[in-house]
């Protein structure tokens, strides 16, 4: 977005203009020659029909626009006059952590900014978030904070780094008409610097705006009104806007919400609209000359230092971790329930050397390598809801993709650690299996290449229920082929590749040598001891630290796919 340097801070005011703006797909022209500004201390809407180019506009204005896509041509320049000034951006979706409360949204964002934690109490207040400073923004599984609330903590995230220039999408949307009025004084103050600081200073916002009750629209500076990607008027809100309309013969009656009437005059999607082309001809008027000075390369906003950024995620993520029950606490419940299960099937199997508890032991060990490993796509849904987040936050600068890895990474650690302790003791104990601590290992590790998994799926599918079919069908061929349906050299030789690839082909054959190596003597007819086993399953040469080492390839090859995926495909441009 936009640079600041700080040598170079001017004191006056800044105004951003665009000019020419074209943008086209196959098929489509989508932004047609448009001009326009926003200037310090001023509200600029965009406004127009639905459909009209209005957060496409605000897209290109906040370089969202995926110029590399193909069959796309963009033109049109950004120029920044007077002051170099830092960028907000607030999307139209809001993209919030649902445990956090609204104080620690804002604390969150002063972290990322490196802002001190006093910007985050000055939001509040701001705001008029006060009374919900202590209450969760809200969950698929708990009521938060209301809708217009979350709209203006939207905004306030975006502020706490006291940008210059602040771009909204749709501000107002899904509000009743009180808590319109209030983001809309609240941006008018801002825009003006009334009642702020003094290290405050004038800010340029332009948001676009539907149906503007008549209070809201007063406090509107300029509006720039579009139609089917045109600009049909561009200018100030109260004489000069009835000027022109009057020239162009339709004049807005006394007492009417100009913004209604401008807007069903150039909405050609329903009867009764104006000749539009007629009056966007109409309205011949020379952009503003602007000065040479071109101030718009790509902003890295104010921001902590990296370390300090993961560590801030990692709090985040614990905190996250520990509040929402859906994302550890229900997988908890599933994994104890079933393991309780496991350990009253296989009762005493240890003290059992019959050619049918051989079989059992097999199979134990099958199924927790196969279904417990398989129980992990429980967690895609919410690797698929907090990219929302991820992205915003990426896109507005507040931290990086590695460090965003990272502390995802770091933070499924102890959540998976529990999972795997608690099964553990619950199966290996009252089942009287062997070897404990590689059992338990064996399933810490590879239930982690199945977050590591799960987390890459989550980043490539548009939905996760796309996530979950997918991963299902990955992990039901790696079952397929891990050595338990068919021994090693009976899988035919055009799947066994498959046997190679399935990292639970590796879980398996340590569960299997953890458990039978050490067996010395079983009495049925068929086997003798428990090498015997290994050999019948193609697992006499096992070499557990290689397979371990195979586990964690896994875990760090699907980390970097994610951080990849991440990087190139979730950038926010649109
Ligand atoms: N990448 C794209 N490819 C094809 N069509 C697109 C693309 N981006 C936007 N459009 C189309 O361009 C038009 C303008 O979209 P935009 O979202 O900017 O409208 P809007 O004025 O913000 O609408 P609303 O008020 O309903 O949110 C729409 O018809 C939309 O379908």
């Amino acid at each position: 977005m936009y640079d600041e340097d700080a040598e170079d801070q001017k004191e006056e005011d800044l105004e951003l203009v665009w000019r020419d703006v074209r943008f086209e797909v196959p098929g489509k022209v989508i932004l047609d020659n448009l001009w326009g500004s926003a200037s310090a201390g001023r509200v600029t809407a965009i406004m127009g029909p639905s459909g009209c180019g209005k957060t496409t506009l605000l897209d290109f204005l906040a370089q969202r626009i995926d110029t590399k896509k193909r069959g796309r041509s963009v033109s049109g320049s950004i120029t920044l006059v007077g002051a170099k000034a830092r960028a907000a951006y607030v999307q139209q979706e809001d993209a919030l952590v649902g445990v956090l409360t609204v104080a620690e949204t804002l604390a969150v964002a002063a972290a990322f900014a490196g802002a001190p934690r006093s910007r985050a109490d000055e939001l509040v207040r701001e705001f008029g978030l006060e009374s919900a400073k202590d209450t969760m923004v809200g969950t698929i599984f708990q009521k938060g904070i209301s809708g217009g609330q979350k709209r203006r903590l939207s905004i306030a995230v975006e502020l706490v780094a006291r940008p210059r220039l602040v771009l909204l999408d749709e501000p107002t949307s899904g509000l009743d008409s009180a808590s319109a009025l209030a983001v809309i004084t609240q941006l008018s103050q801002i825009a003006g610097a009334i009642d702020q600081c003094k290290e405050c200073k004038r800010v340029a916002v332009a948001c676009t705006l539907h149906q503007p009750s008549n209070a809201v629209w007063a406090l509107v500076d300029r509006v720039c009104f579009l139609a089917a990607g045109k600009l049909v008027y561009f200018g100030g809100t109260q004489a000069e806007l009835l000027d022109f309309f009057n020239r162009c013969e339709h004049p807005v009656p006394q007492y009417a919400n100009v913004a209604d009437y401008v807007l069903s005059l150039i909405n050609q999607d329903f009867p009764g609209h104006a000749d539009v082309d007629e009056i966007v001809a109409a309205f011949a008027f020379d952009p503003p000359e602007v000065p040479p000075q071109l101030v718009v390369p790509d902003v890295t906003p104010p921001r902590a230092g990296g370390f300090s950024r993961f560590i801030t995620l990692c709090g985040r993520g614990f905190k996250e971790l520990s509040r929402d029950v859906g994302i550890i606490g229900v997988r908890l419940a599933m994994y104890t329930m079933l393991s309780a299960l496991i350990a009253l099937m296989f009762l005493d199997l240890g003290d059992k050397k019959g050619d049918t508890d051989v079989n059992a032991r097999v199979s134990v060990l099958f199924y927790v390598a196969a279904f417990m490993v398989f129980m992990s796509v429980a967690v895609l849904p919410f690797y698929v809801i907090q990219r929302a987040v991820f992205v915003k936050e990426r896109c507005n600068g507040a931290y990086d993709v590695p460090e965003y890895v990272a502390a995802k990474f770091v933070v499924a650690l102890p959540g998976v650690f529990l999972i795997a302790i608690v099964s553990s003791v619950l199966i290996v104990f009252p089942a009287k299996l062997n070897g404990f601590p590689v059992y338990f290992l064996d399933l810490f590790v590879s239930l982690l290449v199945a977050e590591s998994f799960m987390a890459f799926v989550a980043a490539i599918v548009p939905h996760f229920i796309v996530g979950i079919a997918l991963a299902a069908g990955i992990f039901g061929f790696n079952m397929l082929v891990e050595g338990f349906f068919r021994v090693k050299h009976d899988i035919p030789v055009y799947l066994i590749w498959g046997y190679y690839y399935a990292f639970h082909t590796y879980t398996f054959r340590v569960f299997m040598h953890n458990e039978f190596n050490p067996i010395s003597k079983f009495n049925g007819p068929q086997f003798r001891d428990g090498k015997q086993v290994l050999r019948f399953y193609d697992m006499g040469n096992v070499n557990v630290t290689h397979d371990f080492a195979v586990l964690i390839a896994w875990i760090v090859f699907f980390q970097i796919c994610y951080t990849m995926v991440l990087y190139f495909y979730h950038t926010g441009r649109r």
